[in-house]
């Protein structure tokens, strides 16, 4: 973890990140451009923008799935540019969660091994005490024999943050993860989210195009054209929006207030 100099940690730290997609001057995208910004330890982040504003890229990078083509990313502490390919997935599979829009559980395994799945791929034995707790939280202990088929889309993600939280990694991340779902069953997910930062200090960043969703993070960061464009701290679901209306005016220099 990076030590700020208050002593307050940040799990995930980047220092004037750039991402340019393609070489030739004409074709190249910045994706992202000369971001710097640490997120905390048991902090719950939103990241929003507009499509093509670098939400993606910024989650990729944060998780090594992508590289910054100048800058720094630190995850936990660790500069990620000098991991190689071995090390990073290590690194993935040991301190990161994820949970997607699409779930991406494994369908012929029921909902224990889907959750299981994550330790036993690190090498882990699953501790049954852990799991049994993981399942009564998502509230699914009467849905433990089922495969996935046989859930509702909100039971399905229970079981990813389920699956995502059993390793306690020090980041989860979280990529639309409300976006197929109905708005009482998005409320459900969104509070289990909150719930592990209350209760495990769960460190989570969140991409949503959602104010709503974003209302439940303690932060909300807008990307504008791969640049932070401003950030809330705790704002209601109706400040986002209206912020968000404005990330246009914020890419002309405005900035979000
Ligand atoms: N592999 C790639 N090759 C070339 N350009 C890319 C690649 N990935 C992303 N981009 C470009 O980088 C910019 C940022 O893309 P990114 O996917 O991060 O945005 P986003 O905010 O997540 O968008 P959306 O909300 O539509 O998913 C876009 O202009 C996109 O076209």
């Amino acid at each position: 973890m990076t030590t700020t100099s208050s002593g307050i940690q940040d799990v995930v730290r980047f220092d004037a990140v750039r991402k340019v997609y393609g070489s030739a001057a004409r074709t190249a995208v910045t994706a992202l451009d000369d971001v710097t910004v640490g997120l905390r330890q048991g902090s719950f982040t939103a990241v929003m923008g507009p499509s093509g504003s670098g939400k993606s890229t910024f989650l990729q990078c944060a998780a090594g799935l992508d590289t910054p083509t100048s800058g720094s990313v630190r995850l936990d502490g660790v500069e990620l540019s000098t991991l190689r390919e071995r090390a990073l997935t290590r690194l993935r599979r040991e301190r990161i969660g994820f949970i997607f829009q699409a779930f991406n559980l494994m369908p012929s395994l029921s909902v224990v091994d889907n959750i299981k799945l994550p330790l036993r791929l690190a090498g882990r034995r699953p501790d049954r005490a852990v799991v049994d707790e993981m399942i009564e939280r998502v509230g699914l202990a009467d849905r433990r024999r089922n495969r996935p088929g046989e859930l509702s889309g909100g039971q399905q993600q229970r079981v990813a943050i389920a699956r995502a939280l059993v390793t306690r990694p020090v980041v989860l991340f979280a990529d639309e993860p409300t976006g197929a779902l109905d708005s009482r069953t998005a409320r459900e997910v969104l509070t289990l989210l909150r719930e592990a930062v209350r209760l495990q200090g769960q460190t989570i960043v969140m991409v949503t195009h959602d104010p709503v969703a974003a209302a439940h993070a303690d932060r909300v960061l807008f990307l504008s054209d791969g640049r932070i464009a401003g950030a809330l701290d705790r704002p209601s679901a109706e400040r986002i929006a209206e912020s968000f209306t404005r990330l246009d005016t914020i890419a002309a220099g405005g900035g979000v207030r």
